[in-house]
């Protein structure tokens, strides 16, 4: 005889209560299901507009796009498929991938509110940095946004390029030691990220972190800068559900998701506790100083001049409407160690590694570099004597074009809207000259599909050629109207939401290259790299499935 005795009233609760589970997520899968077809038939015109089969009822096309070795598929959308795109994102969802300039102007500049960052991005942002630039929207944007401004111009940047001469000094000692010997194969990202960081937080946060000094090892901040960018892009699908997520405190968040199985959810556990750690303390200290008075804070490592510093004291002035709280304050410090580091760095690993396969292009910069240091009485070249040199500015200019850092710039559509474009597209219906975009609709700017757009640039737009740059550009280019803050490439985005730090990034990218084509010669490595696709396009070692992020390059010190 069994051990359980069922009589005919538990037979009856447990028939009910069957009924009742059964019928609820019956509802519930009919809600989902209605929900996911009105939202998927107001997208029903995208539906005509070219673009690749999906390749996955669940994920749609996103497992190509956002791959790491995802640089040949974005090739293959632009070659076959035009201006604008339809790609399938989750359970059928259209995401648009543009590469139409008036289009684009109209999403980045005249159109900037209709087409916000995606929600899951400021909420990802949020989680991660806290309140800033990246993590806000609308008037708390705005008024961010003006207060940050004249600490990014060209006025506060010229104070800081002595800075930026000896933090670089810093890196050229520590390469020449390293090459002392004769030429050497070494990681040279790495020395770019330490250099990128000790910039920035030096210049943006009067700290150092003492990235030049030779015993020093590397920290679990290093490691969480290093490994950011390709963690978040493992979990691109998962982070597209960040704004779903509910406002638990971080250290509950953490809880629940280490329980989870997904490694890369709990190295980005890891990251974003390390990064509040340590920016915790930045802030601290910074905060303690400020309240000892002047004194104490012109006395930093920065005089006083760095970013924040400036910030601080012009919060201090400010109609109290537009002051930032200290976790506003906070929150940006986070964020431009990261938005500083991995794209200055990938950018100037890019220049490098052109500048060792093109041997020629090295040595005119070098002779450039070394004839205004003469002119200059053998100084250090000042911001506008650097500004001024045209074939550096060629160089930067063409491999920001050629390779930018960012591939595309994510935003969502809030609200129903019609995009002119500049060039007809061939729907499954006929050709159309306007686009119905629907609220809700994901969009991707595709940065390199501008800024490598035959008709705009000729045939020879993929080539990086820097000699571009030094006559005047096909009238094709100034025709185009291409949106962007850095003139006639998208590489640093445009409008309301352009990059604050792309004048930072250029000083930067200038006085580093002065000072290492003027020192080292750049050689290839017998080690072959790879591109990886991740947010910001980093280089890795072939083969390699380390998550960060490296280039093998032959230094030899001349
Ligand atoms: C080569 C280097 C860099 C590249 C290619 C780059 C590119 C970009 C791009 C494409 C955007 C997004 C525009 C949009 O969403 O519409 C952006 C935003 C931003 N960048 Fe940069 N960036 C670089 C360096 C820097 C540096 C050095 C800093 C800080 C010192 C910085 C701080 C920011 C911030 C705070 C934002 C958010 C602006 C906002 O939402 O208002 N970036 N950047």
């Amino acid at each position: 005889m069994s051990v359980f005795q069922f009589g005919w009233h538990d037979r009856l609760w447990f028939y009910v209560a069957s009924c009742v589970v059964f019928y609820f997520f019956s509802a519930a899968s009919i809600l989902v299901l209605a929900i996911l077809a009105r939202s998927r038939l107001r997208q029903v015109t995208l539906w005509k507009l070219p673009g690749p089969p999906s390749v996955s009822i669940i994920t749609g096309n996103f497992t190509q796009m956002f791959d790491f070795d995802a640089r040949r598929f974005h090739e293959r959308l632009r070659k076959s498929y035009g201006r604008v795109i339809r790609i399938a994102g989750l359970l059928g969802d259209s995401h648009l991938v543009i590469s139409d300039t008036r289009a684009v102007y109209n999403i980045l500049v005249k159109e900037h509110a209709a087409f916000e960052t995606p929600e899951w991005l400021l909420a990802s942002n949020a989680r991660n940095f806290g309140l800033s630039l990246l993590s806000i929207k609308g008037p708390i944007h705005r008024k961010q946004r003006k207060l940050l401004h004249p600490v990014f111009s060209v006025e506060h940047l010229r104070s800081l390029a002595p800075l930026f001469h000896k933090v670089t000094q810093g890196l050229v000692a520590n390469l020449q030691e390293t090459v002392s010997e004769g030429p050497k194969d070494i990681n040279i990202l790495a020395s770019l990220e330490y250099l990128a960081l000790e910039l920035i937080a030096q210049g943006g946060l009067g700290y150092t972190f003492d990235s030049f000094r030779p015993d020093r090892e590397e920290n679990e901040f290093d490691t969480a800068i290093k490994e950011y960018m390709p963690t978040v892009a493992r979990l691109h699908v998962l982070r597209m559900l960040a704004h779903w997520i509910p406002n638990w405190p971080p250290s509950v968040l953490r809880l629940v998701a280490n329980i989870l199985p997904i490694p890369a959810l709990h190295n980005l556990m890891r990251i974003s506790g390390t990064i509040d750690k340590y920016t915790t303390a930045i802030f601290d200290e910074k905060k303690a100083l400020f309240n000892k008075g002047d004194d104490e804070f012109t006395h930093q490592l920065s005089e006083g001049k760095d970013i924040i510093s400036v910030l601080m004291r012009q919060n201090l002035t400010a109609p109290r409407e537009d002051q930032l709280s200290d976790a506003e304050i906070k929150g940006q410090m986070a964020t431009f160690i990261f938005a500083a580091t991995e794209t200055t760095s990938s950018a100037l690993a890019r220049i490098l590694s052109l500048l060792a396969d093109h041997q020629d292009v090295q040595d005119r910069l070098r002779q450039e570099i070394y004839h205004a240091r003469e002119s200059a009485g053998g100084k250090e070249l000042e911001y506008e004597e650097l500004d001024k040199l045209p074939y550096l500015d060629a160089v930067c200019h063409e491999t920001l074009r050629a390779h930018s850092p960012a591939t595309y710039i994510p935003k969502s559509c809030r609200e129903d809207i019609v995009l002119p474009l500049a060039h007809p597209v061939l729907t499954s219906d006929g050709p159309i000259s306007t686009l119905f975009v629907p609220r809700g609709t994901s969009v991707l700017v595709d940065v390199t599909g501008i800024n490598r757009d035959p008709t705009i640039w000729g045939a020879d737009a993929d080539e990086w050629k820097p000699e571009r740059f030094l006559s005047p550009l096909p009238d094709s280019v100034g025709g185009a109207q291409i949106p962007g803050v850095y003139s006639n490439i998208v590489s640093f985005g445009a409008g309301a939401r352009s990059c604050i730090g792309f004048k930072f990034a250029l000083l930067e990218m200038k006085i580093t290259l002065s000072y290492l084509v003027g020192s080292f010669r750049f050689l290839p490595s017998k080690t072959e790299i790879v591109w990886r696709y991740g947010g910001i396009t980093t280089p890795a070692v072939k083969g390699s499935n380390a998550v960060g992020t490296a280039m093998p390059m032959v230094v030899e010190s001349i």
